[in-house]
């Protein structure tokens, strides 16, 4: 396992949106992190390996290994850059469009997402076979 002194990895997926988030936000605060690819359809998906498991006990991506500490769930992986590395803020300074950011936040993290998570994709496959 890396140490806290070493850079961030960042467990991901090229086809998962919640990694893009994570991405996205070290991309922007200019952390430089190394990727390790975890495929979630490669050999009934990697994400569910001993390995992974480890990082992840949820079997999901993203993970980000940070400071020491495996991170998930990518909001709040979110909060923690924000509140650990200021510099670059993803959110603006006014109050009020700072809750205009967490409102489409929560839409697309409770209302959208969950329709294209894989395991409800998978899940609502095999529904429709019956
Ligand atoms: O990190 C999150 O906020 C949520 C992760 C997941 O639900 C896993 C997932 O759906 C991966 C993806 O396709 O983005």
């Amino acid at each position: 396992m890396a140490s806290s002194l070493s850079r961030p990895i960042l467990y991901s997926y090229w086809r998962s949106s919640c990694s893009w988030r994570v991405r996205i936000a070290l991309n922007l605060k200019e952390i430089a992190y190394d990727i390790k690819p975890v495929s979630l359809i490669k050999a009934g998906g990697e994400q569910h390996s001993n390995e992974f498991r480890e990082v992840n006990p949820m079997e999901q991506v993203p993970a980000l290994h940070i400071d020491g500490v495996n991170l998930v769930e990518s909001l709040s992986i979110l909060q923690y850059l924000e509140e650990t590395r200021p510099h670059r803020p993803l959110l603006p300074s006014d109050f009020v469009k700072r809750a205009k950011v967490r409102e489409i936040c929560e839409v697309v993290a409770s209302g959208i997402q969950p329709l294209q998570n894989l395991t409800v994709l998978i899940h609502v496959g095999e529904e429709k076979k019956r």
